[in-house]
């Protein structure tokens, strides 16, 4: 049972974690933080949380569990500003897409890797932002990645683990830069390919008509390139070193499909999309039997 819950954040992310706590009744108060008084106004009458601050140190002092679920590019400020006024038995853990970059910043305030942190990642998400979109369900049936480092207290750890297990998701423990490279090749490359391949299409000449007869596979493969663009500048500047090797690997796999359609070889274009098909086929029905 978490007594005083801070969420840093309050949307898609961090609303979705506290909806789904208080569905479960495992937290007695929910105080949120932002810094758009309209949207932490709506969040109070969703009832999401149960009342809000725009200081991350009010928000965060007297918690006994904070979770922050900002934009990359805003966890070293709210790192620095809540450090000073946590309270001693307070356990701080986040949301964010990428973990190195996220410990950095809190090793960069505190001056080393901060015992009370929990870095984590909830692998579910919607291209949906904000308050309104956050949901109970959200992580249920879902994995959540936490990424403890040597210092992090064990207790905090639990208290992480029972908190996302409460809300239904599955919670595994891998490495920092494991935790990067994966989600690097699963998450962050795929975002770019609907951002990128929308965003050249558009500026087509024939956009209004390639638009138009798009069909299932079109808004399939692109219902990502709907997502926070400030969100996804923060990631990829976050996880720059492990995204650009996965794009230029990408990239090389890319040309040889590009000369084997120029070159008409039908034999290594059959052979291609047979893997594929073969290794999606298989992780869909490991999935569907997990
Ligand atoms: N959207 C997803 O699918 C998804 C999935 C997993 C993890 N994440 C991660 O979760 C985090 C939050 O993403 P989201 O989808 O909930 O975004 P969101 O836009 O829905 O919510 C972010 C909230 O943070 C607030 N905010 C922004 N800057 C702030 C600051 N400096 N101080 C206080 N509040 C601030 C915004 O006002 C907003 O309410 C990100 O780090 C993202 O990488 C997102
Ligand atoms: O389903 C989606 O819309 C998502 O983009 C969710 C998704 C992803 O699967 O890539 C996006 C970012 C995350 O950090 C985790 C999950």
């Amino acid at each position: 049972m978490i007594r005083r819950l801070a969420v840093i954040g309050v949307g898609l992310i961090g609303g979705s974690l506290a909806r789904a706590l208080r569905a479960a009744n495992a937290v007695e108060e929910v105080i949120g933080c932002g810094r758009a008084p309209a949207n932490l106004a709506r969040a109070r009458e969703l009832g999401v949380i149960d009342r809000f601050t725009q200081d991350p140190a009010a928000a965060a002092a007297d918690a006994d569990m904070v979770f922050i679920a900002v934009p990359l590019g805003a966890m070293r400020d709210i790192f620095a500003t809540i450090a000073p006024r946590l309270a001693p038995e307070a356990v701080v853990t986040d949301g964010g897409s990428v973990k190195g970059s996220v410990v950095a910043d809190a090793v960069s305030v505190v001056g080393r890797a901060p015992p009370w942190l929990v870095p984590g990642h909830p692998i579910a998400g919607t291209e949906h932002s904000g308050v309104e979109a956050s949901f109970a369900e959200l992580y249920r049936g879902r994995r959540v990645i936490l990424t403890p480092l040597s210092e992090t207290d064990n207790t905090a750890l639990e208290r992480v683990t029972q908190m996302w297990e409460c809300c239904g998701a599955e919670v595994t423990t891998m490495s920092v830069a494991h935790h990067d490279e994966i989600l690097a090749a699963t998450s962050h490359l795929p975002h770019m390919l609907a951002f990128g391949l929308v965003d050249t299409l558009s500026r087509m000449h024939e956009h209004e008509d390639i638009f138009r007869y798009a069909a299932g596979g079109f808004r399939d493969f692109t219902r990502i390139a709907s997502s926070n663009p400030v969100m996804w500048r923060d990631i990829c500047l976050a996880n720059r070193e492990a995204l650009s090797a996965m794009l230029a690997r990408f990239s090389v796999e890319m040309t040889d499909l590009a000369e084997s359609i120029r070159r008409a070889d039908a034999e290594r274009l059959l052979s291609i999309f047979e893997r594929a098909k073969q290794a999606r086929d298989q992780q869909v029905e490991r999935a569907r039997s997990a």
